[in-house]
Parts: structure tokens; sequence; C-alpha cells
């Protein structure tokens, strides 16, 4: 992964164009639109899914997740061959892989609030873009008191957004982020709701390689996010009374 790495950055976050082929992107694309209806939540700014885990509420039912616990369940095959692709790869080791995976779906102009994914998980996410590049702005830390509400994907913050990006990457579609240790813990991630991308006009960093036009249109795109749950209970059983 040293390869891979992005610098200037603290440890660690790593970019992979073409992780993935054109056959496997339209393979993916075709499942994740395949779903069932219920299985998309849709936020006002994009929808989801959410495979690998679930939580229960105080009452035992599946739910928003609360101190109950977070219950693990199989990935579908679908999902799980990119799981293995990132163990050889050296993202998630081969006794601790991915367990989990958020599947966003982004229109043009659509984006994610500046926020970080939280302790939730292990201090790593895998994103593997499909449908469109994007443009990912890293935030460096700030107070504890500026964060604001958490969810699904972690805590958002309102105000990351008035500071400027210590970076801003270009996230070519099939291509593979990853960020890690200090860079998961003390940064937040963002994407700005724009329905294109001015690559020579970012606030910090761009990620090379540099594309052929400065101005990318977005058009919509999936990203698939694979962690792997901190700490799962596998069975619903013991919540059993
Ligand atoms: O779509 C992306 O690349 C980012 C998604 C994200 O930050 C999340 O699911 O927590
Ligand atoms: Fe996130």
């Amino acid at each position: 992964m040293e390869a891979f790495r992005i610098p200037h950055l603290p440890s660690a976050a790593y970019y992979i164009p073409n992780f993935i082929t054109k056959d496997e992107e339209e393979a993916l694309l075709a499942k994740v639109y395949a779903a069932p209806k219920p299985k998309w939540v849709t936020l006002s700014r994009r929808r989801l899914q959410n495979w690998g885990k679930y939580c229960l509420t105080v009452d035992g039912v599946r739910g928003v997740p609360s101190a109950r616990g977070t219950l693990l369940e199989p990935l579908p095959a679908w999902l799980t061959w990119p799981v293995q692709r990132l163990v050889e790869q050296g993202v998630f080791p081969a006794d601790a892989p991915a367990n989990h995976c958020l599947v966003n779906e982004y229109l043009p102009g659509q984006g994610i609030m500046p926020h970080e994914d939280g302790p939730f998980y292990l201090p790593c996410v895998a994103t593997i873009s499909l449908g469109s590049h994007t443009v990912l702005d890293l935030y460096p830390p700030q107070e504890q008191s500026h964060r604001d509400g958490c969810g699904e994907n972690g805590c958002e913050s309102d105000s990351a957004h008035a500071r400027l990006p210590a970076a801003s990457l270009l996230l070519e579609r099939r291509s593979l982020f990853v960020q890690c240790d200090d860079v998961y813990r003390s940064y937040m991630h963002g994407i700005a709701e724009r329905a294109e991308d001015d690559l020579a006009n970012t606030d910090g960093t761009l990620l090379l390689p540099p594309p052929q036009a400065a101005i990318q249109e977005r058009s919509t795109r999936v990203s698939l996010t694979y962690r792997r749950v901190a700490k799962a209970i596998r069975s619903p059983m013991l919540f059993r009374r």
C-alpha cells in the first residue's frame, strides 16, 4: 500500500486508480440498483443502503443505533469479492476483513456534510467510486465542542464548511480511496454539493493525476464504503428475554 500513499497527509490515506475494471463497475452498479426498494434510506442530500449490520432499538427490533449493540449479518455475495480484493491489497488483514458496507448514491449537486465516521468502526474505511468521479474534501481536526449531530455515517459538523479543507482529493470512478488511523480519527471528510468540479480551482491540495479538462461534470455516483464494525454481537438470540 505504501506505493499508493497520499503525500502531505498524516498517517494514512491511500489512492488507487482503476482498482476495479469497467465490467466489475457495471456489475456492481447493476446489483446496487437491483436491491429491493425498501433497502434504500432516502436522506435530504443522498440515498444509502446499509449492508452487513443492523442495530436494535430498546424494543429489540431493527432500527436506529442504540446502546443495545450492533448485530452482524453476512454481506451479500455481490459485495463480498471486493472484501477479498481489499485483503489481497493489504487494506484489511485477512483475519479481520471488512464486514460492513454502506452504499451511498449522489445525484449531481448532492454531497455529504463534513463528518467523521466515528468509533463504531475500526479506524479504516475503504471507498470504491462507481459511475462518476467526485471531489472529497478533508478538514483538519477541530475542537470537540464544534461537533454536531451523529447519525448513520458518523458525526456531522456544519461549522467545518466554514473552514478551508486541508486537501481536496479527486476520486475517479473505479478508484479506491482508503483513510485510516490519524486521518480517520482526527480529520473530517465531506463532499460539496456541486454539479461540476473546477479542478483548476480547489481550496486545498488536489490529488494527481490531473484530468484532461479542468471542469468535470458530475454524473450519478455510487460509493461503496467498506469498514469493519469494532464491536459486534453475532446473534440476535442474545437479545431475547
Ligand atoms: O461517498 C463517499 O465517498 C463518502 C461517503 C462517506 O463519507 C460515508 O459513507 O461515511
Ligand atoms: Fe464518511
